[in-house]
């Protein structure tokens, strides 16, 4: 909790910081403390007056892109006042700032640049990370999370190169609107490697390295050296990585878990989330998750890392490991996973099918989805395959003659990724699917019931595993702290009332903060990993949390 804030400025300086800036709402006697007398116009303003203002600004814009940029200009000129809009129009700007829109503005990056943001970290000169991250300019003590991307997969729109900066912004100002965590104590961070995008490479106002991914020794030296160097620099501090590609995700992952505190959102946060719904819809429908047969498509870094979730839970409940292994079919690029495919990931092993076990099965070597549902009739769908319309009416038609209330989760971003829209989804199944989805989507309306559809988006659920394990000061995340945060978010729902969302909505995203970091830091202390004296753990949660509001100013 920050009681006031800290100036040291004066001036021009003062307006151009935006953890300092407060514009016209400076008072008379602050202007003068901080010489900005004449450099204002004379009305003094509320931090209410100023969001109205902004906000008609912001609806002013024509388009997503135009509405992303005002904000990201709003960002870098007044942190409070950015957030105090977020806060107060959570629902509205969470697709603009984030996903979907955020898919845009990715796109856009190096054409819209006016500043730098966060840190840049380039494969040619690992040498310079120690001093890059030196250069923000905060000390040990005054950061609590890094947010990296290698921006090899972002969202479902692939590689974008040194653009994906926007991404770890896009992350962490969600960190604070759902979470309260601290903006001035985050950095953004891009480890550009590289890009294999024909179209950035060939462009002249690309900003990032211009020449092809460098893979192999000389990757694992960069992250090696940000882990380390960022462990080392900010002790305190999580390592969010965000989407690293399939190859490197889970890998970074298992390399560091031990010795430095890493999450990986895509792997973790989403198959947090998708636990979340699956937990709600099993209890809304009163089915055990022992009972459940998953059909993952699109066994990349989120299809695995539900999977994992989704097995754990059904050891939890009583499976031994094989068996919870055998109730998860997951299906790649060349159709359900089988042990002798030559092609198979390492992550993908042990979800693979014994050859004899799908012997017969498939036409022309390949066992499509279709297939798979008629034969194994799964109870969850689940959809993290980049592959928009994937899940067509005869393949949920089929679903649909075999499970009463199967679980849809199409989860793919941005939008036109989506597996299966959710009207179809629902019109498909008679109104019997329970479906939650990665992008917003408005209701459905079916034979009279109005149909919630829950975003299942990890934004709902990793900033609550941050804030948690940064209360905690947790020296890693832990399966238990995941399952916990999945258990607290699925608590927050009745999804057995007819038509209502698998998830709360996105506007209680920081009741849902809450309860998912008390979870999560109580589990911390469960798991033997905390390292917080923490006698009251919600209450620690609460004086954690950062609000947008104009502080006392301390002026030395
Ligand atoms: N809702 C959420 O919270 C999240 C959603 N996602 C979404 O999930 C999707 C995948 O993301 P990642 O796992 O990070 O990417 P990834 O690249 O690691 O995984 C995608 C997988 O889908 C496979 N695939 C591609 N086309 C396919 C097809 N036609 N049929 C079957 N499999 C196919 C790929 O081979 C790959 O293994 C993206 O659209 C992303 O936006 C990812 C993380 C969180
Ligand atoms: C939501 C997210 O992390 C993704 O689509 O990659
Ligand atoms: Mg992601």
């Amino acid at each position: 909790m920050q009681l006031t804030t800290a100036a040291r400025s004066h001036g021009h300086a003062v307006l151009r910081d935006p953890h300092l800036n407060r514009g016209t709402a400076f008072t008379h006697s602050e202007r003068a403390a901080l010489g900005l007398d004449g450099l204002l116009p004379p009305a003094v303003q509320s931090l209410a007056d100023q969001a109205w203002r902004t906000y008609q600004q912001y609806r002013a814009q024509p388009t997503v892109l135009a509405k992303n940029t005002f904000l990201a200009a709003l960002h870098d000129r007044n942190r409070v006042l950015y957030f105090k809009l977020l806060e107060d129009h959570l629902k509205e700007l969470l697709p603009v700032v984030y996903a979907p829109g955020v898919a845009d503005a990715i796109q856009r990056y190096s054409h819209e640049f006016q500043r730098p943001h966060g840190v840049y970290l380039s494969v040619d000169d690992p040498d310079g990370v120690e001093r890059a991250l030196r250069n923000y300019g905060l000390g040990p003590e005054d950061v609590d999370l890094l947010v990296a991307t290698d921006a090899e997969q972002i969202l479902g729109i692939g590689d974008w190169g040194a653009n994906g900066m926007v991404i770890s912004i896009g992350k962490l100002a969600i960190y604070t609107a759902a979470a309260g965590i601290d903006p001035a104590r985050v950095i953004p961070v891009m480890l550009d490697v590289g890009t294999d995008r024909e179209s950035l490479l060939n462009d002249p106002l690309y900003v990032g390295s211009r020449h092809r991914r460098v893979r192999g020794d000389r990757y694992d030296a960069l992250v090696s050296t940000f882990v380390e160097s960022a462990s080392r620099q900010f002790p305190h501090a999580l390592l969010h990585f965000e989407d690293f590609g399939p190859s490197n995700a889970r890998r970074i992952l298992r390399r560091y878990q031990r010795s430095a505190r890493v999450f990986n959102d895509d792997l973790q946060g989403t198959g947090a989330v998708a636990l979340a719904a699956v937990l709600a819809g099993l209890r809304a429908i009163g089915s055990h998750p022992s009972e459940q047969r998953v059909v993952i498509f699109g066994a990349g870094t989120a299809g695995v890392g539900i999977a994992d979730q989704v097995r754990a839970l059904m050891i939890r409940a009583g499976l031994d490991a094989d068996e919870a292994t055998r109730r998860v079919w997951c299906i790649d690029r060349d159709g359900l996973l089988v042990d002798d495919m030559p092609a198979l990931r390492d992550y993908q092993r042990a979800y693979a099918r014994p050859a004899r076990e799908v012997a017969g099965w498939g036409t022309g070597g390949v066992i499509g989805l279709a297939e798979v549902v008629a034969r194994v009739h799964p109870t969850i769908l689940v959809g993290t395959s980049t592959a928009g319309g994937a899940f067509t009416r005869p393949i949920l038609r089929e679903l649909a003659t075999h499970v009463d209330r199967p679980i849809i989760l199409p989860l793919s971003n941005p939008t036109e990724r989506i597996e299966v829209v959710p009207a179809d989804a629902i019109a498909w199944t008679d109104g019997r699917a329970l479906v939650a989805t990665g992008t917003p989507w408005d209701p459905v309306s079916h034979g009279g019931t109005e149909h919630v559809i829950a975003q299942a988006n990890n934004a709902l659920v990793y900033p609550g595993i941050g804030l948690g394990t940064i209360v905690a000061r947790a020296e890693a995340v832990t399966d238990g702290m995941l399952l916990a945060a999945a258990e607290a978010m699925a608590a927050l729902v009745d999804a057995g009332q007819p038509g209502a969302g698998l998830l709360p909505p996105v506007e209680e995203l920081r009741t849902m903060s809450v309860a998912v970091a008390v979870a999560v830091a109580r589990q911390a202390l469960r798991d033997g990993v905390a390292h917080a004296e923490l006698p009251d753990i919600p209450q620690a949660v609460l004086d954690a949390m950062w609000h947008a509001s104009y502080r006392p100013l301390d002026v030395r």
